[in-house]
């Protein structure tokens, strides 16, 4: 049930070394979800550990449905009534199970951040969990999700009887109802976080974010988290990476610069406005372009914004990665001028910072607010460079850190990511130009090769 030990430097970005000088060395911090069945408390979980680990802090989340399902599978709601005794006695079983492996998880030291999902609905349960963190010196952060919007409930039970294991095989409409009576079951004993749990740290989120209540948030860590979760919205929307169009340093095989785009890459900017429609846009619906500050990506863009009318906006957060010293130069140049260099970026391509440069690790850090802006945004199409869309496309698709900075990312595709509450769908559309590839396999001789298309 453990999820890897990260590598020690995963994290390093937080350490007392960090730029913003915090001391966080040993932090530990127990985010536990409070609420009733529907009110998204997975989906906040999981986003929130998905976010972590992007920024290189490990993670696990503790759900205690999956303790109780190895004893009971399929409960009906009956199960869940406070007076039903046996139902009572499994259910702390559960939680209790849950609790050890959380604090063994702390005391092995396998990470910083754990989350206890569960609806954790009353103030002596929450009393209860504090006490066994406090006592062993986790910080707690109570995350409560509270939502009197008949419209968000229905949607968050659509979801459950479709995804939950608890339904597995059930009818749909059964499924929803029996969902529905233990949701009652839950309310007979539910105590929202009140006054007398002041001394807690704790958020209460109403209605999805409508309405944030922050008490008492103490160290960094959270309070990152605090502003992750707050941002959070579930509206449903797209986001669309593209790079920009091939440019005359891709022809080049130069890295960096702030070229122009190249005939073909001219020729994919008008492309554009079309591509994006085929992907399925709804009509009517609001867009925004971001672009970085760099010619190649707004000249990618220009068609885009004058024949929709769309909004746009230049980050410079979104510029290509610095390659210092190595502006400009080609792979095999950069072989052989600064050789260890090449050899020390192929053995950890993420943490490798060019000399008066960036690394990937440098990257993700500038991108932080980029995501922040993200999550609280509807439609988006971001028109960005190589290195910047694999870190953006492995904060949705939960990438490691060694496989991203080597995923291959072709010229003129259009990416469509649609966020799921369980996951992110992904689709491509394929502009019929050629371009070379900018891609280069680890070890590889170094030489953006011509594409098989171009
Ligand atoms: O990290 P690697 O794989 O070198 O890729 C980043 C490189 O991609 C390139 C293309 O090779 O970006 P860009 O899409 O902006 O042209 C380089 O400018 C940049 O240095």
């Amino acid at each position: 049930m453990f999820a890897p030990v990260p590598r020690d430097h995963t994290y390093c970005f937080y350490r007392k070394t960090d730029k913003f000088g915090v001391q966080s060395d040993d932090t530990k911090i127990c985010v536990v979800m409070v609420g009733l069945p529907a009110r998204g408390k997975s989906l906040i979980a999981g986003k929130a550990l998905r976010y972590l680990h992007w920024v290189g802090i490990p993670a696990q989340i503790f759900n205690v449905g999956t303790y109780r399902r190895m004893d009971t599978p399929h409960p009906a709601a009956g199960f869940f009534d406070p007076s039903n005794p046996e139902g009572e006695r499994m259910r702390r079983a559960a939680v209790q199970a849950a609790r050890s492996d959380l604090l063994k998880w702390f005391k092995e030291g396998r990470g910083v951040v754990a989350f206890l999902d569960a609806t954790n609905s009353t103030k002596a349960r929450r009393a209860w969990i504090h006490k066994c963190c406090h006592d062993k010196g986790i910080e707690t952060l109570f995350v409560e999700s509270t939502c009197d919007s008949e419209e968000i409930i229905m949607n968050n039970i659509l979801e459950v009887k479709t995804t939950s294991p608890d339904y597995r095989g059930q009818d749909p409409e059964v499924a929803a109802q029996d969902f529905r009576n233990r949701i009652r079951n839950y309310e007979k004993i539910y105590e929202t976080i009140d006054e007398s749990e002041k001394s807690y740290t704790y958020v209460k989120l109403i209605n999805v974010g409508s309405t944030v209540v922050i008490n008492q948030i103490k160290d960094y860590i959270s309070s990152r988290l605090v502003y992750y979760i707050q941002n959070l919205h579930i509206r449903p929307r797209s986001i669309w990476l593209s790079r920009h169009g091939e440019s005359e340093f891709n022809l080049g095989s130069k890295i960096g610069g702030d070229s122009d785009l190249s005939v073909r890459g001219e020729a994919y900017a008008r492309a554009l406005p079309g591509l994006l429609k085929q992907s399925g846009i709804p009509a009517g619906a609001k867009l925004i372009i971001w672009t970085s500050t760099l010619k190649r990506t707004i000249q990618t863009a220009r068609h885009l914004a004058a024949e929709s009318g769309y909004e746009k906006l230049e980050w410079k957060a979104l510029d290509e990665l610095d390659s210092g010293v190595c502006d400009g130069l080609t792979y095999e140049e950069i072989a052989e001028r600064y050789p260890q260099d090449f050899a020390a970026r192929d053995e950890d391509k993420y943490n490798y910072r060019y000399r008066g440069g960036e690394s990937y690790r440098d990257v993700v850090i500038r991108l932080e607010p980029i995501i922040m802006e993200l999550e609280r945004s509807e439609n988006v199409i971001i028109v960005t460079h190589q290195a910047v869309l694999r870190c953006i496309y492995a904060y949705f698709h939960n990438m490691s850190q060694e496989q991203s900075p080597w995923m291959e990312v072709p010229l003129h595709t259009l990416i469509k990511l649609t966020p799921h509450a369980y996951g992110t769908e992904e689709q491509r559309f394929k502009a019929n130009i050629p371009a070379v590839s900018t891609w280069r396999s680890k070890g590889s001789s170094a030489k953006h090769q011509a594409s098989t298309d171009s």
